[in-house]
């Protein structure tokens, strides 16, 4: 999405890279080199559909191969160009360095309505499109590996993952092509939900430290806090439904492209969802107010602002009258340059997008690791695992007691299933750890350096120094 007068989302990316560089020590050539885009693809394809060919524009973007692979969703969307994919893939290079993923960034995209489209005919085009990448290296377990974005979910990786395994039979490896699998087929469990769970984290560290708190005006927990939120996608609504359900968070608005939806009391966000799901839009849904005009629910008075779905939603037509105090970037590069600024001044803190959203990265390198290792993920050695049988028993009676026959598995199935769950616990308390040390990277140079203003040059100085310090180690 680009906005009149404003930059464009690359130029948007590049400006807060500059206000984080002036700040630092970097030569002017490694400087350029960290923020210019290496390469972009752009791929026109065919495929037939309902007996006609129809041609189909895709991008793949790698920003910075400082490290590899590189990394970074693919997107199906209308608006997808060559601007907004390699924003994403510069973002995504910032993300993996803020978060110590080991992955230089990179990102993709498919200028596609997905809901135009069968199931049938949205898996030929995802599988064509594979083959045009892939057979580039631009998938691939060692130099590319894309993961899920707006648009595209668990079904587009495991098909990605099948085409790819399909062109290179001997490769051992195929399953870490790309992330965002469905578990049953090479995933790991807790990706679907990661960046969601990624933004509860996020948030519990923010509320941790009372100096940030109280730089946002607010004071207290998560519990009671109202939010809005804006995209009722994989991100939004995983994070809506577990501040709500976890947090006590009290979710007050959700804007979708068919409106908006408010209540004072709180929405039921599991309802919401289901509605959507079944009607396409949250239009005739019972139990809110239904708001027609969705953007303008982004200035309403809440707490916590967390816009999930599009770019430069929050910008210099708006960015005045955006009334919450704290606005977590859920989605990539919501808030444009120009209303960033306008923000600030006004005391708003900003939780930046390449933190706030790095929890799907973070599980994917976990699921990376893991297909990587043949193993599952966080097998135990042998004393740990005599000690967890003894839990898993527990735990096996502690079902046995309350579920009764509906808990009608096997002593073999349940066993394995507990197992499973060791692997969700580590992804969670994976997860969590990288949320809380990555924010308190950023926290520290916030609050101990006069001349940063906020945390989203935190974030840049933190992840441009390690990306500068792995060109200088590693040579250019
Ligand atoms: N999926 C991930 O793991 C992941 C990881 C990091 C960042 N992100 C970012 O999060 C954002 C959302 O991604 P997602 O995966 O949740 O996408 P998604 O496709 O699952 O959900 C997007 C949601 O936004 C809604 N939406 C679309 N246009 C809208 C509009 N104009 N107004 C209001 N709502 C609108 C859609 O209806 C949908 O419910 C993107 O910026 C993406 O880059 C996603």
């Amino acid at each position: 999405m680009s906005v009149k007068n404003e930059p464009s989302f690359r130029q948007s990316v590049d400006m807060m890279f500059n206000r984080a560089v002036k700040l630092m020590d970097l030569s002017p050539g490694l400087e350029e080199k960290i923020r210019v885009c290496n390469a972009t693809y752009k791929v026109n394809f065919g495929v037939r559909i309902r007996g006609d060919i129809r041609t189909f524009t895709g991008y793949r973007s790698v920003h910075s191969e400082h490290m590899e692979p590189v990394k970074g969703g693919i997107r199906y969307a209308t608006g997808v160009n060559q601007d907004e994919v390699e924003a994403l893939a510069a973002l995504m290079t910032y993300k993996c360095a803020l978060v110590e993923a080991p992955f230089g960034g990179s990102k993709g995209g498919l200028c596609i309505d997905p809901r135009e489209y069968s199931e049938h005919e949205l898996e030929l085009i995802t599988r064509r499109f594979t083959y045009e990448l892939a057979k580039r290296d631009l998938i691939s377990p060692a130099q590319n590996v894309p993961a899920p974005d707006m648009g595209t979910g668990e079904r587009e990786m495991a098909w990605m993952a099948d085409q790819y395994r399909r062109m290179n039979t001997t490769d051992i490896n195929s399953n870490a092509c790309v992330t965002g699998k469905p578990p049953h087929a090479g995933g790991i469990r807790g990706r679907v939900e990661a960046t969601g769970r990624g933004v509860q984290y996020a948030l519990r560290e923010f509320f941790r430290h009372p100096e940030g708190v109280a730089a946002a005006g607010l004071a207290g927990k998560l519990d009671g806090k109202r939010v809005i939120v804006q995209g009722l996608g994989n991100v939004g609504y995983h994070a809506a439904k577990f501040l709500a359900a976890e947090d006590g968070a009290i979710i007050t608005g959700i804007i979708e492209r068919d409106g908006a939806l408010v209540s004072a009391d709180g929405l039921d966000v599991e309802d919401v969802y289901h509605w959507i799901g079944q009607h396409g839009g949250i239009t005739g849904y019972p139990n809110a107010k239904h708001v027609e005009d969705g953007p303008k629910v982004l200035e309403e008075p809440c707490d916590i602002l967390i816009p999930a779905a599009l770019e430069a939603v929050i910008n210099l037509s708006n960015a005045e009258r955006v009334q919450a105090p704290l606005i977590i970037e859920a989605a990539n590069g919501p808030v444009t340059a120009g209303a960033d600024e306008i923000l600030r001044k006004k005391g708003c803190v900003i939780i930046p997008d390449m933190y706030a959203n790095a929890g799907g990265v973070t599980v994917s390198y976990f699921e990376w690791v893991k297909n990587l290792s043949h193993i599952r993920f966080g097998r135990m050695g042998r004393r740990q695992e005599e000690a967890r049988h003894q839990l898993i028993v527990d735990e096996l009676h502690r079902l046995d007691e309350h579920l009764g026959d509906s808990w009608s598995m096997t002593p073999d199935f349940k066993t394995r299933y507990l197992r499973g769950a060791d692997e969700l616990e580590l992804v969670r308390s994976g997860l969590d750890d990288t949320m809380r040390s990555a924010y308190l990277s950023m926290h520290e140079v916030w609050q101990s350096r006069e001349d940063v203003e906020d945390l989203r040059v935190a974030a840049y100085l933190v992840s441009i120094g390690k990306v500068a310090a792995s060109y200088r180690a590693k040579g250019l």
